[in-house]
């Protein structure tokens, strides 16, 4: 039995749904199908969660958002006619939505959750009621019936591990399961979505829950590129991915798939094939447990801005027991996560996403970090970005470090910091977001473009 799962590029219009649904009948081990909210059509269109989210926030300040409510419901009542389906459907998405909105609203965090999972709940009906149209047997089916449950966390659930257990029952439901993607239930019954572009992870979760033998991604791309292809054009194509190689690159900015996505499926040891609905015939991008290493140290580069750094010093920092775990407990407090920590004998740096810290709550910490800790010297930097380069054959090869820094001073690139993962998988670069898309273009030439001539 296989999972598949469409993102919302791949459901944004009835010619796209069409393709959905020969790509599912066309493989009779593609026994569950989970579903995105329909994306975007083309470059300036807007996704339906996302116009999902601006109602929820109508509703909150004004009680009411009748123009986005009616943007919605004419978004799934489009590809209702371009499938030819009866109208009784979109009457009931919209009665379900317009009741939605005008529930309760004392936990707005909640009710954002809720509106927000209505876009894949109702895709899923729609997509499902297409199946049944065109003769086969398909059912929607609700998270909460499958037993899909998930922490208490608005906006960021995790699913529970007791799930998976009810979850294997789905194997034995009849016809073709159409699952929405996106959200669970808590233990409360209150419903809560995952993180953006959380449907990835539920086809996971449910690729985990029946023990599925592939769980098949299907995007808008042949295949996950060696590097983003809105920074370089028509990269190198990767065919076979380590589940940490794509884990580390989904965190760095593959936004192809969710980096949360590949533990369920790991944990499992079922390998994920990215594929494209546009061109379901191209091979697409496994990733595995284990691949021959033959293609060169590095796999790929990803890169993300919006972070920044706190470097701390002291004289004597390295003698000075619990200095670590202080500077933690600050940034702690104020409930700030962290990504990298370089440090020397006598400094330390802190790399974070800067979104998460107001200014006010950067004065906070670095008075504190001041008094508490007696530091000599506490410098904020703002507008950074990360670069990522990936790689299992890196720990098996010498001088790919040499290699990076040579290609980013030969392209005028200043480094700000350097970290490698202690896996040895990855290496990490701090350089300015202003340099960003140089520094990932001269890497990307350095470790592709001139091995492949
Ligand atoms: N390294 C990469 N390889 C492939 N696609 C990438 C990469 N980095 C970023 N992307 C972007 O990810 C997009 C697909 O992800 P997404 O828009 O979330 O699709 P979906 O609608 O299927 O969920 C691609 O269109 C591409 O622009
Ligand atoms: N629709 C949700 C969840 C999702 O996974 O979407 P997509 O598959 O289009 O990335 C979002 O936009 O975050």
């Amino acid at each position: 039995m296989k999972v598949v799962k469409f993102g919302g590029s791949s459901l944004a219009s009835g010619e796209q749904v069409e393709k959905v649904y020969n790509i599912v009948v066309s493989d009779p081990k593609r026994k569950v199908v989970v579903v995105s909210a329909p994306g975007k059509r083309h470059g300036d269109d807007i996704k339906v969660t996302d116009l999902l989210i601006s109602c929820a926030e109508g509703y909150l300040k004004n009680g009411e958002a009748p123009e986005l409510v009616a943007t919605v419901v004419e978004r799934y009542a489009s590809i209702a006619r371009e499938l030819s389906l009866s109208n009784e459907i979109i009457e009931k998405i919209e009665a379900d939505l317009l009741e939605l909105l005008a529930g309760d609203k004392s936990k707005p965090e909640r009710y954002l959750d809720a509106v927000k999972a209505s876009g894949e709940d109702n895709n899923a009906k729609l997509v499902a009621a297409y199946f049944n149209h065109q003769g086969v047997e398909a059912h929607y089916v609700n998270p909460k019936d499958a037993g899909l449950l998930v922490s208490n966390e608005p906006g960021n659930a995790q699913v529970l591990p007791e799930s998976y257990d009810k979850l294997y029952e789905l194997r034995n439901r009849p016809g073709i399961v159409i699952f929405p993607g996106f959200f669970g239930y808590t233990k409360d019954g209150e419903v809560l979505t995952f993180s953006r572009s959380g449907s990835d992870i539920t086809g996971s979760i449910l690729a985990n829950g029946i023990k599925a033998e592939l769980y098949e991604n299907f995007t808008d791309v042949d295949a996950v590129y060696s590097v983003n292809p809105t920074i370089v054009e028509d990269p190198k194509e990767i065919s076979e991915l380590t589940y940490r190689e794509m884990r580390e690159l989904s965190y760095a900015g593959f936004s192809v798939f969710h980096d949360e996505a590949l533990i369920p499926a790991f944990r499992a040891g079922i390998p994920v094939n990215i594929k494209n609905t546009n061109n379901p015939s191209a091979p697409g991008t496994r990733i595995v447990n284990e691949r021959d290493n033959n293609n060169g140290p590095v796999v790929g580069i990803a890169s993300d801005g919006g972070f920044c750094s706190i470097y701390v010093s002291k004289y004597l920092m390295n003698r000075e027991i619990g200095f670590g775990r202080k500077i933690l407990q600050i940034l702690e407090d104020d409930n700030i996560t962290y990504e990298h920590i370089p440090s020397g004998i006598d400094d330390v740096t802190i790399i974070l996403r800067q979104g998460q810290m107001s200014a006010d709550v950067e004065e906070k910490i670095i008075s504190r970090i001041k008094a508490e800790l007696n530091a000599d010297e506490v410098i904020v930097e703002h507008d950074l970005a990360l670069i990522m380069v990936v790689g299992e054959g890196m720990r098996h090869n010498v001088g790919t470090t040499a290699k990076a820094a040579k290609s980013l001073a030969d392209a005028g690139v200043n480094i700000e910091m350097i970290n490698q993962g202690s896996s040895e998988v990855s290496m990490m670069f701090g350089v300015k977001e202003v340099d960003e898309k140089r520094a990932v273009k001269a890497l990307y030439e350095e470790f592709f473009a001139r091995v492949m001539v």
